[in-house]
């Protein structure tokens, strides 16, 4: 493609001419460039990559984009903001992609890889083809691969929109971060619905207060036309139950649909029965009621449930396809996970790495079992700081003993994590400290009687453990597996 016309239907307005040549790719890392690349050159936290221009060029990069003049003897094109360039440069060389899907967008902090699987279900239920993106990767039909970030920078998202749309598929879900949001990984992105999930504490490393956290979400609400560029209204579809829905409300041009439990709202349900294998519930829509099954525990994924049912909803599908969808979703990797290896008592892995998440489902767990509910759960290093003491305490008050452990300290001393998370106990004793990931499930395991559950928090459907810079392969499920073994073999 020829580096004036990818301009001119990437930048509006973009009228000078630097320089013809012919542009093969993109690339936004020098590390990475392949001969015929255009190079985007971004100022980011850690690196300034305009001091790598020379070795992009060196790569093969035939032209350059940045926020500032460079001496190359490379065409240099001058924009105000490189990575909302940069999503509009992945839009036109992908060709637009998600002008010719469907798309749903779903923010929140919490939730948001259970919702993008449960409107999977219901999708592949109504017979649509679908692409799903998120925490636990690119998923299209059964293939499955990994994808770096939760939300993909915008060159890796348009790609796979453009993978999706050439195999097919008519219906893409996402998740949107809030680090996405930002960053404007999303900016080229076409979104038909909008969902929001929940607001609670997290990543006030990176937005430093919740203020701005919100402020982040918003984005995706404020962000979305009234109309699609086919003419259809675009839809937000918000969780009445939490406070932060009404500024999304006040800021967007998205027919407004609600979903909730405790407020008035369009998607809703009564009659919660909660189990540890699922949770029966009415399904109210605008269609009316609908008795069914979800294979979920815990009633936060009701409301994820509720969220994914109002999406499919605006998107034309009927409300019976939508209860059975739902009771046909399979099991999400890593969320309320039960690991089942001969023993008595339930062993669950889930997710939760942040204090809400973490409650909630030790609540579920609580409801669940009649002996103790025993927790081994760590916090992230390189990551919000603020939120371990508050995890740490909401395991101790919500489980009977809690061991923590490691959960990917990183670059940080997991000494120092432990001490962020207990310092400012008053006598606590149900707890103690086992840094080895493996001896700490190992010790829960061993210890729980045939009435007690086990919680293995934090990682979820992760394969591995990142210390200091190793990273390893580590699996929660696995590990559980093995314990459970060597249990049984103490006590024969
Ligand atoms: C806070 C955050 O999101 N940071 C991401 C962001 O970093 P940044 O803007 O500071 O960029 P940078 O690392 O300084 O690099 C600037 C530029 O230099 C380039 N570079 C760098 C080195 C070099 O030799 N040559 C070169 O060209 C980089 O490719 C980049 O284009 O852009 C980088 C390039 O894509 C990402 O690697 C980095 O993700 C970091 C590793 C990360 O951990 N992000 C997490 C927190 C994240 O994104 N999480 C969200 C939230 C998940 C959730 O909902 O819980 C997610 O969507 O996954
Ligand atoms: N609606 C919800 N409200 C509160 N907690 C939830 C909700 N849904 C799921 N959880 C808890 O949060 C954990 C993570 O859920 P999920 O992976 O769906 O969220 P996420 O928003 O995708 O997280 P991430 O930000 O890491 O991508 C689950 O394992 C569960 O413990
Ligand atoms: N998307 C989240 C995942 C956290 C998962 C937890 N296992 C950790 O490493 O802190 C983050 O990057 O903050
Ligand atoms: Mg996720």
């Amino acid at each position: 493609m020829k580096l004036s016309t990818l301009l001119q239907q990437a930048i509006p307005f973009y009228t000078a001419v630097h320089g013809e040549v012919n542009v093969t790719g993109i690339s936004m890392d020098s590390r990475k460039v392949s001969e015929g690349d255009l190079f985007v050159c971004i100022k980011g936290l850690q690196h300034d990559s305009h001091l790598y221009a020379a070795d992009a060029e060196a790569n093969g990069a035939v032209a350059i984009i940045a926020e500032r003049p460079l001496a190359s003897t490379l065409p240099v094109i001058v924009v105000d903001d490189s990575r909302t360039a940069l999503a509009q440069l992945a839009d036109a060389f992908f060709q637009s992609p998600t002008n010719q899907l469907h798309l749903t967008g779903v923010t929140g902090t919490n939730g948001k890889t259970t919702t993008t699987y449960l409107i999977d279900a219901i999708y592949t239920h109504a017979g649509i083809r679908t692409g799903t993106l998120g925490t636990t990767g690119l998923k299209v039909g059964d293939s499955l691969q990994a994808l770096p970030n939760t939300t993909p920078e915008s060159l890796t998202l348009q790609q796979a929109f453009r993978d999706m749309v050439d195999q097919q598929v008519t219906a893409g879900i996402m998740e949107v971060s809030s680090h996405a949001l930002v960053t404007g990984r999303t900016r080229g992105c076409q979104f038909d619905v909008a969902i929001f999930t929940n607001l609670t504490q997290d990543h006030l490393d990176y937005h430093q207060t919740l203020t701005a956290y919100q402020d982040a979400k918003r984005l995706l609400f404020a962000s979305l036309p009234a109309k699609t560029k086919t003419g259809k209204p675009t839809f937000a579809i918000l969780n009445v139950d939490d406070k932060a829905s009404a500024g999304f409300r006040d800021v967007t041009q998205g027919l407004v649909v609600t979903y909730g439990l405790e407020n008035e709202a369009d998607f809703s349900a009564s009659q919660l029965v909660l189990k540890s294998k699922g949770t029966t519930f009415n399904l109210k829509t605008p269609d009316g009621f609908f008795a069914m099954t979800l294979p979920l525990a815990g009633k936060f994924n009701v409301y994820n449930a509720l969220a994914a049912a109002a999406a499919c909803f605006v998107n034309g599908i009927d409300s019976r396809t939508i209860a059975e969808g739902l009771e046909n979703v399979p099991v999400i990797p890593g969320r309320f996970e039960l690991v089942n290896a001969g023993q008595k008592f339930p062993v669950i892995v889930d997710y939760a790495h942040t204090p809400d998440s973490l409650k909630n489902v030790l609540d579920t767990a609580k409801e669940l079992t009649e002996g103790r509910v025993i927790v081994v759960c760590g916090c992230g290093g390189d990551r919000d700081r603020t939120k371990r003491p508050i995890m740490a305490k909401n395991a101790v008050d919500g489980a009977d003993y809690a061991i923590f452990t490691n959960d990917n300290p990183r670059s940080e001393s997991p000494e120092q994590i432990f001490t962020d998370m207990t310092q400012s106990f008053k006598g606590e004793t149900a707890f103690e400290v086992i840094s080895d990931r493996r001896e700490a499930i190992t010790k829960a395991i061993h210890m729980a009687t045939d009435s007690d559950l086990v919680l293995i928090a934090g990682k979820g459907h992760e394969t591995y453990q990142i210390i200091g810079k190793d990273t390893f392969h580590f699996d929660d499920r696995e590990e559980a597996t093995m314990a459970i073994q060597t249990r049984d073999q103490n006590e024969n």
